[in-house]
């Protein structure tokens, strides 16, 4: 039986195993009340939208800014698969980072305190939730037994104690709830004030909507099931680009035997989207999730895949088979799905592989970087 994990988490930053994955098509102002949290680690800024707009990063971090013409010399016509104006383009800083864990946030998210008043350094909890175990396989009623202060509850099963490897970690929100458009419209003023002190493991075999804003994962373990799909312009959809992660992300945890982790931490969602718009963007999925769904919850996929990559190279071609006959995009999407593994292999060789770098597009101009 292995040791329980350590409850209490350093605080030292691990800034050589992290990196910070930030979307934007606006401002990097947000930064500035994340400087204490963000400041030590290495930043990889996706711009989207106009490359010729220049967006200022506050001085003092480290980072890399890669924008569409970045993104297209340095995967060449892989790049196909990168969503254009949706946020869904962060998954490009997934491909490229070379850390084992990414944290993702919104450029409209700031840090929230918790009930006593403290800020709330969610990339430590994220870490914390990441390093210890997940519980999937039978629920623990007093939710993260790894934490200080909590355990397994009397009847928990000994041969499940050790638990899984965590592979995602999904943070939630004070302020301005995720809603999806019709939500919105109807609940406008909604506020989430409701700050739960809990990590809970989501069980095997059920699925959850992912939200982005506020989401951390390991990269070695699952980072190819981490596409964010074809989204925004050219695209009958977007808004649910981290939904389809989700979905193939929990299917291949579940497969895998790896865990996924929601709950703390939270942070303030400051700036709600306009529902009109959001409507436009997302309303075929509300249509398409109803049937969508039922194909991830009755869905296996072949004990031959043993990696996230293998299994989602399987997905796509179950995808393409299963449900092109939703609309004609799907075929598209699951053949995106192809060329992100070709990508992310490019960047991340298998195990047996040659070495990528001479796959990958040789990057002659490097991308806009901290000074
Ligand atoms: O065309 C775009 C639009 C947005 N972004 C960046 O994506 C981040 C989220 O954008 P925003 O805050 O406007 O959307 P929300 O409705 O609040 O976010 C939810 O829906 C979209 C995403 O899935 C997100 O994760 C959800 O929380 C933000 O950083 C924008 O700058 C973009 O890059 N391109
Ligand atoms: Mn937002």
């Amino acid at each position: 039986m292995a040791p329980k994990q350590v409850k209490s988490f350093p605080s030292v930053p691990l800034k050589d195993e992290l990196d910070i994955v930030i979307p934007t098509i606006r401002s990097l102002d947000f930064l500035e009340v994340w400087r204490p949290f963000f400041e030590p680690y290495h930043l990889i800024i996706v711009q989207d939208g106009d490359p010729t707009k220049v967006i200022k990063v506050p001085d003092g971090f480290d980072y890399d800014l890669y924008n569409r013409n970045d993104i297209n010399r340095i995967l060449g016509p892989k790049a196909s698969c990168i969503s254009f104006k949706d946020g869904g383009c962060r998954c490009f800083g997934f491909l490229v980072s070379k850390k084992k864990y990414i944290y993702t946030v919104d450029d409209d998210c700031f840090v929230a305190k918790d009930p006593n008043g403290k800020d709330i350094n969610t990339v430590e909890q994220h870490l914390l939730n990441l390093k210890t175990p997940s519980t999937p396989f039978f629920f623990n009623t007093l939710y993260d037994p790894y934490r200080e202060g909590a355990d397994f509850v009397r009847g928990y099963p000994f041969s499940l104690r050790e638990g899984v490897p965590t592979a995602v970690s999904h943070g939630l929100w004070l302020n301005i709830p995720d809603y999806d458009a019709p939500t919105q419209l109807v609940k406008p003023l909604e506020r989430n004030t409701r700050y739960v002190d809990a990590v809970m493991t989501i069980p095997k075999g059920a699925f959850y909507p992912m939200c982005a804003m506020n989401l951390a994962f390991d990269r070695e373990l699952i980072g190819p099931a981490m596409y964010f799909g074809l989204m925004g312009d050219g695209q009958p959809i977007s808004r649910y680009d981290d939904m389809l992660a989700g979905w193939c992300s929990k299917l291949i945890c579940d497969h895998l035997n790896l865990g996924v982790k929601t709950g703390l931490p939270y942070l303030w969602h400051s700036k709600a989207s306009n529902p009109f718009v959001n409507l436009r963007k997302e309303y075929k999925g509300l249509f398409w999730q109803e049937e969508i769904i039922p194909f991830f919850q009755t869905l296996t996929l072949p004990k031959e895949c043993d990696t996230a990559a293998k299994c989602y190279v399987e997905l796509a071609k179950l995808i393409k088979e299963k449900l092109n006959h939703i609309d004609p995009y799907i075929v598209r999407l699951a053949d995106a799905m192809i060329t992100w593994i070709d990508a992310w292999e490019d960047f991340n060789p298998p195990a047996e592989a040659v070495p990528a770098v001479a796959n990958a597009k040789k990057d002659t101009v490097p991308p806009k970087k901290s000074k």
